[in-house]
């Protein structure tokens, strides 16, 4: 926790959530402990540019609201799911900054994305707007960019080999999963019949 005076510091965690996963929330808990953030928001991506085709926006961030509801640090944001068009990370961060001015935005995302970010939009800007925590993930050997270590950090998390391709591939087969996501999220997933092969 932050102590008094101190700006709040806020992690930003950005990803598809297709659906979101107990991995996520690991990773999520494991940065906000090992930096000190007062806040989690998890920001469920609107199209993303590098995946396609992706479960509608309003599912993924129903999804992400029910898993994060019993943790009094996680709040859902809807930036990136209503503004049209694809969704890059300088928009996020800019519309976030602009509704908490009085915070230290920390972006988080796994490392392999991170690894990546030499190639993302208006790289020269988001240096300015946040510190850029990747988690890493099993089974991912990683070349992380040259970067300052005050703008670029790793964090290793426990290892848990769960991606949201398992989870939706698992569905498809009518295998549980149970463990996998939380309880809400599974239950969510068989009220609304997603990723079983029909159009989600
Ligand atoms: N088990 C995990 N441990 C640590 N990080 C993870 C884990 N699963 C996903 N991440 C990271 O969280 C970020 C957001 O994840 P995303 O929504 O893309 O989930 P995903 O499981 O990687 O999805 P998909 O399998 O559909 O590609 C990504 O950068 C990803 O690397
Ligand atoms: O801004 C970009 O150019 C950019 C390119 C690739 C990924 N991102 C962001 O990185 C985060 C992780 O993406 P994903 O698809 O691996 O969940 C998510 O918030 C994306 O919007 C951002």
């Amino acid at each position: 926790m932050a102590m008094t005076n101190q700006r709040p510091r806020v992690g930003v965690m950005g990803g598809t959530f297709d659906p979101i996963h107990n991995g996520h929330l690991v990773a999520a808990s494991e940065v906000a402990d090992a930096f000190s953030l007062d806040e989690v928001i998890f920001v469920p991506t609107g199209e993303p540019w590098h995946k396609n085709p992706v479960t509608s926006a309003e599912h993924r961030y129903l999804m992400t609201v029910v898993a994060t509801a019993a943790n009094p640090r996680f709040t859902v944001s809807r930036v990136d799911i209503d503004r049209p068009g694809t969704t890059y990370t300088i928009d996020t961060l800019t519309q976030i900054a602009r509704e908490r001015p009085d915070a230290d935005l920390f972006f988080i995302s796994g490392a392999d994305a991170i690894a990546q970010i030499l190639a993302w939009k208006d790289i020269d800007k988001l240096w300015g707007l946040a510190t850029f925590i990747g988690v890493t993930r099993p089974g991912h050997n990683l070349v992380l960019p040259d970067v300052s270590e005050a703008k670029m950090s790793l964090l290793e998390v426990p290892a848990l080999a769960i991606s949201s391709t398992n989870v939706r591939d698992r569905v498809m087969s009518a295998k549980p999963v149970w463990y996998l996501v939380p309880d809400g999220v599974v239950q969510y997933i068989a009220k609304h019949k997603l990723y079983r092969g029909s159009d989600d």
